[in-house]
This record gives structure tokens, C-alpha cells and sequence, in this order.
């Protein structure tokens, strides 16, 4: 067994921290944070993730231990943030872990990049910030081993995922080998070039994205013709070499949204790309168009938007589709009154029109966000939009959401409501 130093304790270094310790090696988690590693070492979790209190708890008790600087081990994790700043990938945090490691480095240990990266980060970035170890790399060993668990299920998936390791030499791969063969059940992929994992990782979020563009271009289509989309779908991938992927508000997240840009880091070629991208942030228009078919006119109405979280399940709301839609439905109101837009006032802006967008989740808790109970969020609102799909939203009782609306609009964006169930509760479903 061997000693890992962890570096980022989030989503993804706390989870793979507890699962290296859960294999016997003696883990030491280190975070800039040290308000995080408090919360740790007291046993308050800040990631809400099925079944990682106990994994985390038994590892506390066992062979993970919190640490407040960095410490000398036969690897180093890093799984620091990469966040999208002006349109390119952010990667000061990359590097500051690679100086902290540097700071550390001993001949024959291993450096192994776990954030996503654009491709040419490790060998580019990382690499000649840990030579000022004065290590040159060969004499310790680098490479790239993207994570590629699902939010709501981390723990199986990091354990029976199939793994990508790029390494910089033969003695780098054989050595990440080493550790991810001690608690990963799925393939370990190896290849001798950390560029093209890094590559293959943002493939693999990138046909996602592009996947879910072309479903929401079909539900516009569909819609068109009067037909369903999602029925549509389900027939068209009885093919078997179809498998389109479902239509949406948009999509949300910090990674999917994110990782396809990285793409255009070293490379000027994106046009699809983009293109999925603008068509999957406008599905917040496209929704505000439906509202406005709806209602005739969304100006002075009351909408409830059910679902902040960017997918059902979690508590995560970044990217959210739903605040999206918020947004875009308060900016159509006010374009619509500013002055000189068509059905302004005389004279300026109409101060007094306005939307009152209220916001539901069941998950979320973020105080930031003036969320409000299911009842306050639907009691006299024209209209309500499923905008995530929660198992919550799925088992809503027709009948009360109809007592509770003002109006008889909801737009299931998320396509999981018993239609008919709903009409025949007097309510007109609108499905993307
Ligand atoms: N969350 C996911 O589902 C997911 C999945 C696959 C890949 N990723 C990628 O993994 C990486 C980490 O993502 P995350 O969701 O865990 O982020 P996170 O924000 O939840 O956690 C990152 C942690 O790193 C810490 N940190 C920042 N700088 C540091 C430094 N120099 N040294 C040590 N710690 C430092 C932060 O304090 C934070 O606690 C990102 O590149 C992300 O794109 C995330
Ligand atoms: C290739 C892949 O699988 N990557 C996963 C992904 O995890 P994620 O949780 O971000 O991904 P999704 O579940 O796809 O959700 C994203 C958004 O897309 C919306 N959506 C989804 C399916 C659909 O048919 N129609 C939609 O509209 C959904 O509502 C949500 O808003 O990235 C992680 C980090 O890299 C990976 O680790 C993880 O493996």
C-alpha cells in the first residue's frame, strides 16, 4: 500500500480521498480551505451525494486523515477546480497545487492530474511547474487520469467506471496503474499520451452536449408539426444505432456546459459545438416562448418554476436551467416595456410591469436564492414550469397543483408528468 496526498477535498477529491483509504493506502487530504477541513474533521459533509457519509465516516476512522499543508507521498491527486473564466479554462488553481507538490516532490513519486483540463494541461502546465522541484519529469512520474463519475451516483461509479490514464512515460502509466488498480473494477485504459485523455474526457461531455442539442432542436421541430417529441425519440432510437438523448430547459451543471469550450483552447475548428451550445442556453427562449403562447402575454402573471437544480435529484444549482429560465423570463418582460421596444409606453419604460417569477426546490438550500415552499411558489400563479426533474415533481398530485394555480398552465420541460392524468385535473400540459 502507499501514501496519497489529495489535493482539493470537493465533490470529487473527498469522495476518491475515502475510497483510496477504503483500499488501504494512507490517505492524507489536503484543501486550501481550512474552514472545509474543519467541517470534515467534525463529520459535516459539504457534498450531498448518496452513500458518502459512511464511506467518509468509516475512512475518518480508518486510514484518511485531513491535513493542513501539504505532505510528502508516493502520489499526489489533484482534483482542484478548473471553473470557465472569460471563455477559457481558469487554471491558476492547477497550478498552484503543482507548487505545493513541487515544494514536496521526492524522486520516484507520482503526480496524477484528476481535474479536466484543456487538452496539453499536464504535459504544458503542471509538468514545468513541478520541475521547479528542481526534479526534471522522468525522475518522478506525471500523468492525467480524468474523473468521469455522475453527480447522485459517485461512489459506484469511481469504483466501476472504466478509467483513462494517460502517462507521460511507461513508468508513469505502470504507476497510476498501480493505484487505480487497487479500487477501480471497470477497464483501466491506458495510453502514453496525457493529451489525448485529457482529449477523450471532453469528448465524451462534448457528444453529450451536442447529443442534447440535437433533442431539443427535435422538440422545436416536433412541436411544429404537432407531434410528441419524446415519443418520437423513443421510437427513433429503436434503431440500433440511434441513441438521442432527451429535450430540456437547457443544461445545467459545471461540467457539461463547461467542458466543450475547453475544446477551443488549442483550436479554432469549433462550429457544431458552439453551435450545441447556443441551441441548448436558448431552450430558456424557447421555453418563455411557450409560456408566452400560453398566457398570451407573460407581462404582470405570476410563474412558478419548479426546479433550481441543474439535474433531478441533486442539490446542485449551478448552471441551473431553471434560474436561467428566471432570468430570461424577467429580461423578455422588461425588453419588452423598454423604451422604443415594440408595446412600450409613450414616453419610456413601464416601471410597473414587471413578472413575479417564483422559484421551488426540494434540494436545494441555497439562501441565496429566496426560494419558496411548494404551496407559497404555487398559490396563485398563472402558470408553473417543471423545470427539473425531481422524483418529488413526478408524483405531484394533479388535483391540488390545480386548486393551488391561478391559471392552468404547466409546461413539463422535463417530460414527466402523466399528461393525461393532469387534463383530466382540468390542466393544459405542455411537454417539450
Ligand atoms: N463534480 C463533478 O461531477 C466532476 C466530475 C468530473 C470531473 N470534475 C472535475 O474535477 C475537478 C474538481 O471538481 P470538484 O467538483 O471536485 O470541485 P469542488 O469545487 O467541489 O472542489 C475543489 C476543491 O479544491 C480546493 N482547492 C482549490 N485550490 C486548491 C489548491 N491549490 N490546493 C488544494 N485544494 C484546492 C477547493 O477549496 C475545493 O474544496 C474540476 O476540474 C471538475 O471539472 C468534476
Ligand atoms: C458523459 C457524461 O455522462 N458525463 C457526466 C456529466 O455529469 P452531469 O451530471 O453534468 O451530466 P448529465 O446527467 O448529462 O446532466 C447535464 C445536464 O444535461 C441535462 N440533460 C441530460 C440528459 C438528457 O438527455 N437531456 C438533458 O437535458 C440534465 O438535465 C442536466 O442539466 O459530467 C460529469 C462531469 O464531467 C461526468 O463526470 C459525468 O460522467
Amino acid at each position: 500500500m502507499s501514501s496519497v496526498c489529495v489535493h482539493g477535498l470537493g465533490y470529487i477529491g473527498l469522495p476518491t480521498a475515502a475510497v483510496l483509504a477504503e483500499a488501504g493506502h494512507d490517505v492524507f487530504g489536503y484543501d486550501v480551505d481550512v474552514e472545509l477541513l474543519d467541517a470534515i474533521e467534525r463529520g459535516e459533509l459539504h457534498v450531498d451525494e448518496p452513500g458518502l457519509d459512511d464511506v467518509i465516516a468509516s475512512a475518518l476512522d480508518g486510514s484518511l486523515s485531513v491535513t493542513r499543508e501539504v505532505v510528502p507521498a508516493d502520489y499526489h491527486l489533484i482534483c482542484v477546480p478548473t471553473p470557465l473564466e472569460d471563455g477559457r479554462a481558469e487554471l491558476s488553481y492547477v497550478e498552484a497545487a503543482g507548487e505545493a507538490v513541487a515544494a514536496e516532490l521526492r524522486p520516484d513519486d507520482t503526480v496524477i492530474l484528476e481535474s479536466t483540463v484543456p487538452p496539453g494541461t499536464t504535459v504544458e502546465v503542471l509538468g514545468p511547474v513541478l520541475e521547479r522541484s528542481g526534479l526534471d519529469v522522468g525522475e518522478f512520474s506525471l500523468a492525467y487520469s480524468p474523473e468521469t463519475v455522475l453527480p447522485g451516483n459517485v461512489i459506484a461509479e469511481l469504483h466501476d467506471n472504466d478509467r483513462a490514464i494517460g502517462g507521460v512515460d511507461a513508468a508513469s502509466v505502470e504507476a497510476a496503474v498501480a493505484l487505480y488498480g487497487s479500487f477501480v473494477e471497470g477497464e483501466l485504459r491506458t495510453m502514453s499520451d496525457p493529451t489525448l485523455a485529457e482529449f477523450v474526457k471532453l469528448l465524451q461531455n462534448t457528444y453529450r452536449d451536442v447529443n442534447i442539442a440535437l433533442a431539443n432542436e427535435v422538440a422545436m421541430i416536433a412541436a411544429d408539426y404537432d407531434l410528441d417529441s419524446r415519443e418520437a425519440i423513443a421510437l427513433a432510437n429503436h434503431h440500433p444505432r440511434v441513441d438521442l438523448h432527451q429535450p430540456g430547459p437547457g443544461v445545467g451543471g459545471h461540467c457539461i456546459p463547461i467542458d466543450p469550450l475547453f475544446l477551443g483552447q488549442g483550436s479554432d475548428r469549433l462550429d457544431l459545438i458552439e453551435r450545441a451550445r447556443a441551441i441548448n442556453d436558448g431552450m430558456a427562449a424557447y421555453v418563455t416562448d411557450l409560456l408566452e403562447t400560453e398566457l398570451g402575454s407573460i407581462t404582470d402573471t405570476s410563474v412558478a418554476i419548479l426546479g433550481v437544480a441543474y439535474k433531478g435529484n441533486v442539490a446542485d444549482a449551478r448552471e441551473s436551467p431553471g434560474l436561467r429560465l428566471a432570468e430570461t423570463l424577467q429580461q423578455r418582460v422588461r425588453a419588452t416595456h423598454a423604451p422604443g421596444a415594440e408595446g412600450a409606453g409613450v414616453g419610456g419604460s413601464d416601471t410597473d410591469t414587471e413578472i413575479d417569477v417564483r422559484l421551488h426546490d426540494p434540494h436545494v438550500t441555497d439562501s441565496h436564492l429566496a426560494l419558496e415552499s411548494l404551496p407559497d411558489a404555487l398559490s396563485g400563479a398563472d402558470a408553473a414550469v417543471i423545470a427539473t426533474d425531481h422524483d418529488e415533481y413526478a408524483v405531484l398530485d394533479p388535483t391540488e397543483v390545480a386548486a393551488q394555480l391561478d391559471g392552468d398552465t404547466v409546461i413539463d420541460a422535463k417530460g414527466i408528468l402523466d399528461v393525461a392524468a393532469w387534463e383530466a385535473a382540468g390542466v393544459t400540459v405542455v411537454e417539450l
